[in-house]
C-alpha cells in the first residue's frame, strides 16, 4: 500500500501545488467544522444560565456558511486536479500505444489496450485526486477529534475506541481484498472491450458465419466476469459500510448510556456531553473517509497495475543508431521528401545512381519467433524501375516489406536505402524514404480526401490531382456527388476493393516516397482493373522505385526484374523471359498452379541461383 501511495503519488507531479491548496481548503474546512461543537457547548451551557449571546448564534452561522464555502471552493480544486491528472495519464498512454514495437503489438489485444487507456485511466483519477486529500484532511479529522474527546472526557474516549475497534478489524479485512478483486473487474472489461472490438470490426465474417450467438455469449463472458467482480466489490463494499455505521451507532449509544450516567451524577455537564457526542459523530465521519479514500486507493492501484503494464512494453526506438554506431558507408544524406513529383535529379544522386541502389539487402536473416523466415537473402532495387517478389505463400515476401519498413529489424545481415544502413537513419528519415501499401489496405474512418492526404495533410491541390490520376481515381472522385469529401464510412466499407486499393496507392504516393512498396496490389481486382493498374505501376516506376509483391505474375510480367523467393531464399532473379527459360520453379509459378512452399526447391535453389 505504502509503494502504491508512491506511484499515485508520483502522478500527482505537476499538480502538487493544486493538491495542496486543495488539501489546505479542505483542512481548514475540516478545522471550522471541528469548532461548532465547541461553540454549540457554549450556546447550550449559557442557556442553561438563562442568556444566550447572539454573538455566538452568529459566529455558529458563519462557520456553518464559511465551511459550505471553503468545502465548495477545495471540491472543485481537487475535481480539476483529477481531470489533470487524467489527461496527462491519457496523453502519456496514448503516445506510448502508438508507439509500441510493431512485435509488442502483434501478441496484444488492441480492445483490452483501449480500455486500459479508458476505463482503467478513470479509476486512477478518482484515487489519485480524492484519495490523497481525503487521507490527509480525514486524518487530521480524526487526531482532532480524538484530542478534542480525550480533553472532554477520556474515559468516554477509550469506550468509544472500543466499539470504532471491533468496527476497524472488519474494515481492514475488507479492505486488504479489494484492490485484488478491482484488478478482476477491470481485465474482465478489458477482454470484453476487446472481444467487441474484434466481433465490430469483423461484422460481416459474424454474420456471413451465423456466429452471432457464439460472439454474444464469449463477450458477454467477459461481461459477466466483470459482474461476478463487481458483486464482490459490492460485497466488500457492504461489509465496510455498515462496519462504519455499527460503529457511529454504538459509539452514540455507549456515549449517551456513560454519559447520560455522568450528567445525571452531576459529574459532566449537559453541554460537555453535547459536545463529545457531536466529536464522536465527528470522528466517525473522518474514519469512514479514511476508510473510503483507503478503498478508493485500492482500487485505483488494481487499475494503476493495469496502465503501468502498458508502460513497460518497449516502444519503437526512433531509430538512428539501433544496431551500434552509423557505419562507414561514404553517401550523401538521405532526404526524406523530394521537390517534385519525380525524384529530383539530386535525389538520384543521394539514392545512388548506379552503384548506390534504392533499397539493398545484404544477407539479411530473420526470424519473427524461431524459425527463420528469412534466410540470408540479399537484393537490390534501383532508384526507378519495377521490382517483384513472386513466390509461394509463406516465402516471406510481405515480412521483406516489412523489413523496409522498419517493422522489424533483421536479426543478421544489413538493409541500405542509398547505400546507408538503416540502422544509421533516423525512423522518420527511413520512412520518408519508402511508403507501403498494404496487403489488406487500411482505409481509415473519414472522408477520400482525408485518406489521401493521411501522410501529407498540406499537400497543394495539385499534387491531391496528381496522384489521383496515377492512382486511377479521377474518374471515381468525379462520379461520386461529394467528390473527394465523400465519407468512406468504417474502413473504408463504402469503397470497392479495388478502389480502396487505389486509395491507398494514392495516398502512398503523396509524400512521394523514393520507394514505393505494394503487397498484392491486384488481389482484389478482375482482369479489365488489373491492366488498368499495371498501367498506374509503370507511370510510378519511371519516376521512382517500385517493389510490388504479386501472387498473379500477370501483374508484374512486365517488371524490371522479378525476385523469386521461397522458404525465406532468394531461389532467382531476372526478367520473365530469363526466368522462364532459366528457372522450372518460375516456370510451374507462372504457368500452373503455385507450388505449395517445399515443393522440392531446396535442391533446384542452388542450381537455379547459379
Ligand atoms: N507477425 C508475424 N508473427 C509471426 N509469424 C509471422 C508473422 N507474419 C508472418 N509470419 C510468418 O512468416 C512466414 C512468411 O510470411 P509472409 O507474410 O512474409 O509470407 P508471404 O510470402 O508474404 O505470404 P503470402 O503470399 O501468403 O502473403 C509465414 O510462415 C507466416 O506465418
Amino acid at each position: 500500500m505504502v509503494r502504491g501511495l508512491g506511484e499515485l503519488w508520483s502522478l500527482l507531479r505537476g499538480h502538487r501545488r493544486s493538491v495542496a491548496a486543495a488539501t489546505s481548503l479542505t483542512m481548514i474546512g475540516t478545522g471550522v467544522g471541528v469548532l461548532q461543537p465547541l461553540l454549540v457547548m457554549k450556546v447550550i451551557d449559557n442557556a442553561q444560565h438563562g442568556r444566550v449571546p447572539m454573538w455566538l448564534i452568529g459566529a455558529l452561522l458563519g462557520l456553518f456558511v464559511g465551511q459550505a464555502v471553503i468545502d465548495t471552493a477545495g471540491h472543485y480544486l481537487l475535481e480539476r486536479t483529477g481531470q489533470g491528472v487524467l489527461l496527462g495519464l491519457r496523453h502519456r498512454l496514448i503516445d506510448h500505444l502508438l508507439r509500441l514495437r510493431v512485435r509488442v503489438v502483434d501478441t496484444r489485444r488492441i480492445g483490452d489496450q483501449i480500455s486500459r487507456a479508458n476505463a482503467d485511466t478513470t479509476v486512477v483519477r478518482e484515487a489519485v485526486a480524492y484519495s490523497f486529500t481525503a487521507l490527509v484532511t480525514s486524518l487530521i479529522g480524526v487526531v482532532g477529534a480524538i484530542a478534542l474527546m480525550v480533553w472532554l472526557n477520556p474515559w468516554l474516549f477509550l469506550l468509544v475506541l472500543g466499539v470504532v475497534m471491533v468496527a476497524g478489524v472488519v474494515v481492514l479485512g475488507a479492505l486488504s481484498r479489494i484492490r485484488a478483486v478491482s484488478e478482476r473487474g477491470q481485465a474482465s472489461v478489458g477482454g470484453m472491450t476487446a472481444d467487441l472490438e474484434r466481433a465490430l470490426a469483423a461484422v460481416r465474417t459474424v454474420r456471413a458465419n451465423r456466429a452471432e450467438r457464439r460472439e454474444a455469449v464469449r463477450i458477454g463472458a467477459h461481461a459477466d466476469a466483470a459482474y461476478q467482480a463487481g458483486i464482490r466489490m459490492a460485497k466488500l463494499d457492504s461489509i465496510i459500510a455498515p462496519a462504519m455505521q455499527l460503529a457511529v451507532q454504538g459509539s452514540v449509544l455507549v456515549v449517551l448510556l456513560v454519559g447520560g450516567v455522568l450528567v445525571a451524577r452531576g459529574s459532566a455537564t449537559l453541554g460537555s456531553l453535547v459536545a463529545f457526542l457531536l466529536y464522536a459523530t465527528y470522528l466517525v465521519m473522518p474514519l469512514s473517509q479514511l476508510v473510503e479514500s483507503a478503498a478508493t486507493i485500492q482500487r485505483g492501484l488494481g487499475a494503476l497495475a493495469r496502465v503501468n503494464a502498458v508502460f513497460t512494453l518497449p516502444r519503437e526506438s526512433d531509430g538512428a543508431a539501433l544496431r551500434g554506431p552509423l557505419r562507414t558507408v561514404p553517401a550523401a544524406p538521405v532526404r526524406p521528401r523530394p521537390a517534385g513529383y519525380a525524384v529530383s535529379s539530386a535525389r538520384a544522386r543521394d539514392a545512388g545512381t548506379g552503384p548506390r541502389p534504392a533499397v539493398e539487402f545484404r544477407d539479411v536473416t530473420f526470424a519473427y519467433t524461431t524459425i527463420p523466415v528469412l534466410r540470408g537473402i540479399s537484393f537490390q532495387v534501383p532508384t526507378r524501375g519495377q521490382v517483384a517478389l513472386v513466390g509461394p505463400s509463406g516465402a516471406g515476401k510481405s515480412t521483406v516489406l516489412e523489413l523496409i519498413e522498419q517493422f522489424y529489424e533483421p536479426d543478421e545481415g544489413e538493409i541500405l536505402f542509398a547505400g546507408r544502413d538503416v540502422c544509421a537513419l533516423s525512423r522518420q528519415e527511413a520512412r520518408g524514404w519508402v511508403n507501403l501499401v498494404e496487403q489488406n489496405t487500411p482505409v481509415l474512418h473519414g472522408t477520400l480526401l482525408d485518406n489521401i492526404v493521411y501522410a501529407a495533410p498540406d499537400a497543394p491541390a495539385r499534387d491531391i490531382d496528381w496522384v489521383l490520376s496515377a492512382a486511377g481515381l479521377t474518374e471515381l472522385v468525379e462520379r461520386l456527388p461529394r467528390g473527394l469529401h465523400t465519407p468512406v464510412g468504417d474502413h473504408g466499407v463504402l469503397l470497392s476493393g479495388g478502389e480502396r486499393q487505389r486509395v491507398a496507392i494514392a495516398r502512398a504516393l503523396l509524400p512521394k516516397p523514393a520507394v514505393l512498396l505494394l503487397d498484392e496490389p491486384t488481389a482484389q481486382l478482375d482482369a479489365v482493373h488489373e491492366r488498368a493498374l499495371t498501367r498506374v505501376m509503370r507511370g510510378i516506376a519511371e519516376e521512382r522505385a517500385l517493389l510490388v509483391i504479386a501472387h498473379r505474375i500477370s501483374t508484374v510480367r512486365a517488371a524490371d526484374q522479378l525476385i523469386v523467393l521461397d522458404q525465406g531464399r532468394v531461389l532467382a532473379q531476372g526478367t520473365h523471359e530469363d526466368l522462364l527459360t532459366a528457372s522450372p520453379f518460375y516456370r510451374r509459378l507462372a504457368g500452373g498452379p503455385i507450388p505449395p512452399t517445399g515443393d522440392g526447391v531446396s535442391a533446384p535453389a542452388v542450381a537455379e541461383r547459379s
